[in-house]
């Protein structure tokens, strides 16, 4: 039967051209296999017993509800560093935006375009949009990341001192800065000392309101805030009583909201940071080439709410995939199945994450009706599929 794909949001033709002609884009969310998603919420729409797997073209998964999909068993998966690039340059334009009157200055050309005498205007009028560099300021990185990181890097070979703040870093990612970034173990550190601080940090409950009334508090009086990654990270009403006070002298952030969107000094944009060709087809080759995998061959890589599992392609007759709780005596319960009606699990790897675990069997036969259903009888077992 046809794999069924619904795409939430639209995902560049590059990625959806490498899924087999063998699947089928539906506009049914209810009747699909395999879901892909950029920014739109998923929070308040059903899971349906069909859907076995939902794929992020992006980074940030706060849209999903990923506990609710891994109850289900609905592995999600993200495209980790796919579209890192795109924001860092954003981050860069951010910078330049938050130190020079950039828009100030465009404004007032645009306004005096027929102005015959422009040319000398200018020269009286710049001064109103001067302002300052970036080389030799003090940039803060909270969260060093596959977006952190390279902010982290960049600013460094534009001159700037470059605090870097990740209790959980990466290997790969550390391995990855320049040494010339400054480690900062309290981020308290980067709140008195930095001029800029840019904040690239996934929105979790410990993350939730992070730059606040407290921090700004031990900020430098008019240090530049700059947030491409969540809104929920920085507290709108204490934001906005800090750039009241000049205490923070501009806000650019991608994720205008009602309550901060209008305010003097703050630069809004429409969540552009990801909105490069070159990022969403990163994005969407990635996520693509997760769910052809994982619908294939079972395989999982590069999922948030499952571990990632790869046993390559089938090695026998049919390939048993099993969504389970991660607890004891699982494995000996799905080889006891096969045992009894004389097959031979021939491969087998699981791997568990936090309560949940993920198990993929090769077997001699092709797995009956009766094998499935003693599969989903044993207690813990979430989701059975035969391949
Ligand atoms: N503006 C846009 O269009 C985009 C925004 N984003 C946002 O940026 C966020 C980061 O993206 P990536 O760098 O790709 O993700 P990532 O997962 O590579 O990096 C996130 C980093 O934050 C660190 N972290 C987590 N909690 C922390 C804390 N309390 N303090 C300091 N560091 C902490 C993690 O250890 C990790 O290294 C995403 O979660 C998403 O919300 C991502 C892509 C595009
Ligand atoms: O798809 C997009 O444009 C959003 C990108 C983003 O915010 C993310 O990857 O977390």
């Amino acid at each position: 039967m046809a794999v069924k794909v619904n795409c939430l949001n639209p995902i560049a033709a590059c990625g959806m051209e490498l899924l087999p002609d063998t699947y089928e884009i539906t506009d049914n969310y209810a009747d699909a296999d395999a879901v892909l998603v950029r920014s739109a919420s998923m929070h308040d729409l059903e899971l349906s017993d069909k859907l076995l797997c939902v794929a992020r073209a992006g980074a940030g998964v706060n849209n999903i509800p990923l506990d609710k999909c891994a109850e289900k068993g609905v592995v999600v998966f993200n495209t980790p560093g796919a579209n890192a690039n795109g924001v860092k340059e954003l981050v860069v334009a951010g910078l330049l935006l938050a130190s020079r009157d950039l828009m100030g200055g465009y404004n007032w050309v645009k306004d005096n375009a027929s102005d015959e005498n422009l040319a000398k205007a200018v020269e009286k009028q710049k001064k109103q949009y001067a302002g300052n560099e970036i080389a030799g300021k003090k940039l803060g990185v909270i969260g060093l990341g596959a977006i952190g990181a390279k902010v982290a890097n960049i600013a460094v070979r534009l001159g700037m001192e470059v605090y870097g703040y990740d209790p959980f870093v990466s290997v790969d990612a550390a391995w990855g800065l320049s040494k010339y970034i400054k480690h900062i173990t309290n981020v308290e550190d980067i709140y008195k000392e930095c001029d800029y601080i840019t904040i690239h940090v996934p929105a979790l409950p410990a993350t939730k309101g992070m730059l606040n009334a407290d921090a700004f508090a031990m900020m430098k009086d008019g240090v530049r805030i700059l947030n491409f990654a969540r809104d929920v990270l920085v507290n709108d009403e204490d934001i906005k009583a800090a750039l009241a006070s000049g205490k923070v002298a501009k806000y650019v952030t991608d994720f205008p909201n009602p309550a901060i969107a209008g305010t003097e000094n703050v630069i809004a944009l429409p969540h552009l940071g990801a909105s490069t060709e070159e990022s969403e087809d990163n994005c969407a080759i990635m996520a693509c080439k997760e769910i052809t995998d994982f619908m294939e061959n079972g395989n999982i890589k590069n999922s948030v709410n499952y571990p990632n599992v790869n046993m390559g392609v089938c090695g026998d007759t049919a390939r048993v995939t099993i969504c389970h709780k991660n607890i004891p005596n699982m494995l000996t319960q799905f080889t006891g199945v096969f045992a009894k009606q004389g097959g031979n699990v021939s491969g087998m790897i699981s791997q568990a994450k936090g309560e949940y675990a993920y198990s993929i069997l090769d077997i001699d036969k092709v797995p009956t009706e009766d094998d499935i259903n003693a599969l989903l009888a044993i207690d813990g077992v979430i989701k059975v599929r035969a391949i």
